[in-house]
């Protein structure tokens, strides 16, 4: 399981935001559900099962006292009183839990009656009967209060319990979300890392080392791209490179190979790409709209190096370093490159034997490397 969600490019990302989402939810439901169900909670202990309608009927038990001490008490005031006081005390759970409450509604009500009906009772008689009514009614109220402070205590408990679980699963879902998106940080630094080596090692495979420039490769990927664009394609040979690296050593030579990369650049403005075919020999590959545009790049190229007048007194044409370059002007989808690349080499082939320092660009038909030398080295442009 840990295996596949490691290869799998998202398996983290997603646990991670499904942790995240997770704690949303959590804040979510404790907000909305929680939260009024406490309120809901306090609300009706306060209300129905508190100790305020003890208190109530109280009252009104003492205003009915009240009432028959006066001079000329009300009779139907005190009564009324009385029924009050039995509405407050009516109540299921003061009848559950107090075992004195049946005798004060037995009492409330027989006196609410004997009230209206007798008509001067005694008020030490109706004091005497109701004092009982009045403890059983204390005896409620306290009750109810200590009733209330355990269920507050209860449910403090209750609460203190839920908000420890809440913060533990918080921080484990939270520090799960953490973990798995650490994990998910890494897996895309590896395979970041792992595409970041590809590419170079890609691009190392195309490369010649020690010019920088593109290898043989690079060329046939670069003239698969570009079919049917005109393209020139020029082989550039070193003339007598053999006895430059024998008279300077094979350092200096390979100075030379990278400092004519930049000059065949140079020469190209910057148009042309530069492949290493091996040896002293390279690639150019330009666009090119005409032949005699590419024939005019030849014979810029060879007078940029001639103005160069790089030392080579070991030279049989001369004490500078030449080139020799043969070329030809194709669009890839309608000719081979093999065929191309064989025309450009039998131009190349003819400017050596014409004695180098020179160009040629092929004109068709193209005759291939082995054909006999043909023409002078430089043709009109
Ligand atoms: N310095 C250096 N020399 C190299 C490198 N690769 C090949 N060479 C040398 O390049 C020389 C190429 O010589 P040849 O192909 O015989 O041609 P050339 O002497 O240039 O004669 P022509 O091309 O006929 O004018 C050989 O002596 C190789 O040893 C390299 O990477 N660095």
């Amino acid at each position: 399981m840990i295996r596949r969600l490691w290869e799998s490019r998202s398996g983290w990302l997603w646990l991670s935001l499904a942790s995240f989402s997770t704690l949303v939810l959590l804040v979510i439901f404790e907000m909305r559900l929680v939260a009024p169900e406490v309120d809901r909670y306090f609300s009706q202990h306060d209300n129905v099962t508190g100790h305020q309608l003890a208190t109530r009927s109280r009252v009104f038990v003492h205003d009915t006292l009240e009432e028959l001490l006066k001079d000329e008490p009300s009779h139907e005031a005190a009564s009324m009183s009385l029924e009050i006081a039995y509405g407050f005390l009516d109540i299921e759970i003061y009848r559950d839990r107090y075992a004195c409450t049946e005798n004060s509604l037995a009492v409330l009500e027989s006196w609410q009656s004997r009230l209206m009906s007798t008509p001067s009772p005694q008020v030490g008689q109706v004091t005497k009967a109701l004092l009982p009514v009045l403890e059983c009614l204390t005896d409620i109220e306290i009750g109810q209060r200590v009733q209330r402070s355990v269920t507050v205590n209860e449910f403090v408990d209750e609460a203190r319990n839920h908000q420890t679980l809440l913060l533990i699963g918080t921080l484990i879902v939270y520090l799960l979300g953490l973990v798995f998106w650490w994990f998910h940080e890494k897996q895309r630094r590896a395979t970041e890392r792992a595409s970041r080596e590809t590419l170079e090692w890609m691009a190392k495979a195309l490369q010649d080392p020690l010019t920088g420039v593109g290898n043989r490769n690079a060329l046939h990927q670069q003239i698969a791209k570009q079919p049917d664009e005109m393209v020139g394609l020029l082989l550039v040979d070193i003339d007598h490179f053999k006895p430059y690296n024998d008279c300077f050593g094979h350092p200096e030579g390979d100075r030379l190979l990278r400092k004519l990369v930049g000059l065949i650049e140079l020469s190209m403005e910057g148009e042309a790409r530069l492949y290493r075919m091996g040896g002293d020999e390279f690639a150019v590959l330009v666009s090119c709209r005409s032949r005699a545009i590419l024939r005019k790049r030849c014979a810029d190229l060879v007078d940029a190096v001639h103005r160069q007048a790089i030392e080579h007194p070991a030279s049989p044409i001369g004490a500078i370093v030449t080139l020799s370059v043969g070329g030809v002007w194709f669009r890839p989808a309608d000719m081979e490159f093999e065929d191309a690349y064989a025309a450009a080499d039998a131009a190349l082939y003819r400017i050596k034997q014409a004695g180098r320092d020179g160009w040629e660009v092929a004109d068709p038909p193209y005759e291939m490397a082995t054909a006999p030398v043909t023409g002078p080295s430089n043709v009109d442009l």
